[in-house]
């Protein structure tokens, strides 16, 4: 049995996180935190020139992390208090080994490891996978300018980077309950009993 809940939704862009940690949150009543965005001064730089912009961006997105969990430690976990969040801290490295390179990679694991090391990791993780095609149809019907631009082969690469984090995670974290779902399948926001199935196999291992 779980003691604290911690739980963390994970999949690639558009996959569905907030979306289904957000319809999580409201069944199970736990206080959500959630992926800042629209504050991101880097998004739309990175994605014209990824090469240019990635320290910068993979930098921000650390620190917010960084202070988010740190906080979510402080406020929900050390109080024996449950907790939903639309990411994982892994996700920093699945994207910052991809669009980093050499020194300024280097400098960024370092980071990384000083910064995450002590920080709370949730105790389940809900992964949606999802094709490339479902994952596009998405990202276009929700329209942020900055994605338009996103070449199909980095969301490629990504999916399989998920596909290898999450198989990362399994290994080096045993005790972490991992529930995949398939996206391409279960549409939780169009059917309810999609949701359903969902909301039962993360209580199951919250019970179990
Ligand atoms: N199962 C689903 N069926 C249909 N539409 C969905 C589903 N899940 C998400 N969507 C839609 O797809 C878009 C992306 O969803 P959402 O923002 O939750 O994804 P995300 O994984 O949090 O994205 P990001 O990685 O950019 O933070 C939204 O417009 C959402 O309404
Ligand atoms: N490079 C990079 N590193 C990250 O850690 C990261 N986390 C999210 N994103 C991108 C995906 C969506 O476009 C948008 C919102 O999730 O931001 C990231 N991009």
């Amino acid at each position: 049995m779980i003691q604290v809940p911690f739980i963390a939704v994970e999949g690639p862009i558009g996959a569905g996180k907030t979306t289904l940690a957000t319809m999580l949150a409201h069944r199970f009543q736990y206080p959500i935190v959630k992926e800042i965005v629209e504050e991101n001064p880097f998004l739309d730089k990175f994605y014209q020139n990824i090469d240019e912009w990635s320290f910068q961006l993979e930098m921000f997105f650390l620190c917010n992390r960084y202070k988010q969990l740190e906080d979510t430690g402080l406020n929900f976990i050390q109080q024996q208090l449950p907790v939903i969040s639309d990411y994982h801290i892994h996700k920093n490295l699945i994207f910052a080994e991809r669009t980093l390179k050499g020194i300024k990679r280097d400098k960024y694991r370092e980071i990384y490891h000083i910064l995450t090391d002590d920080l709370p990791r949730p105790n389940v993780i809900l992964y949606i996978r999802a094709s490339l095609d479902t994952l596009m149809h998405r990202i276009n019907k929700r329209g942020r300018d900055f994605e338009q631009d996103m070449e199909v082969g980095y969301m490629e690469q990504l999916i399989a980077d998920y596909d290898a984090g999450m198989a990362f995670l399994a290994e080096r974290e045993p005790a972490t309950r991992i529930i995949t779902i398939n996206g391409d399948d279960l549409d939780f926001v169009e059917h309810t009993e999609h949701f359903e199935q969902i909301a039962a196999r993360v209580q199951k291992e919250l019970n179990s």
